[in-house]
């Protein structure tokens, strides 16, 4: 599929602020994959896509997850941990992509997860430093991003963890896994 194409269909999914995010977290996420060694054409087609479900209706994507055998426990947490394995699903079934490489980096751009791959920690840290991201310490991740992928996503998973616990928010554990899994992955690089 043309990058085109692709843009528009993910345009009609979203609102305008949440377009000009994902038109940042391609063009960082091609840089990123570039620079580690992750392929840049799965990087931008996941990129493209990996909020397609940001905007469906909450019932929708529970339903969604109760009826197609995502993990259950999705429910138990707030509303935002189900766009991005609901997206992954729909993207499969609605826009007929089918490599599993790529969604996977959609499923888990969220949450992360232990042991990701090369595309998976791309798509997780461009979602977060992309140009159009304000949160408090992005900057710090920007600057580690220019050396080092699996310190970039310790920041910026940290981060999350840290935003969540202030604001009283229930944490879905697979972020925990992935903070021990890239403190795991770090320590043996040394
Ligand atoms: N483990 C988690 N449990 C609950 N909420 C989370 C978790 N991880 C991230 N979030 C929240 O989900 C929201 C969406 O995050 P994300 O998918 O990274 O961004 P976006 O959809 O804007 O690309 C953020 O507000 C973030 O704090």
């Amino acid at each position: 599929m043309e990058q085109n194409e692709a843009l528009e269909i993910v345009k009609k999914q979203l609102t305008d602020h949440r377009f000009i995010h994902t038109l940042g977290v391609v063009e960082t996420s091609i840089r990123l994959a570039n620079k580690f060694g992750a392929d840049p054409k799965k990087a931008e087609t996941a990129a493209i896509f990996h909020d397609y479900a940001k905007f469906r209706p909450k019932d929708e994507m529970r339903q969604i997850v109760q009826n197609e055998g995502l993990p259950q426990d999705l429910l138990l947490y707030g509303s935002e941990v189900l766009h991005a394995p609901v997206g992954a699903f729909l993207v499969k079934k609605e826009v007929g992509i089918a490599d599993p490489e790529i969604l996977n980096a959609i499923y888990y751009h969220t949450t992360g997860k232990e042991n990701m791959t090369i595309l998976e920690k791309v798509i997780f840290l461009a979602d977060y430093i992309e140009p159009n991201r304000q949160f408090p310490g992005v900057d710090a991740v920007r600057e580690t991003a220019q050396q080092d992928l699996d310190q970039a996503c310790l920041m910026a998973v940290k981060n999350t963890i840290g935003f969540l616990m202030k604001q009283n928010q229930k944490i879905y554990p697979l972020t925990f896994e992935t903070y021990n899994g890239l403190l795991q992955e770090i320590k043996q690089k040394f």
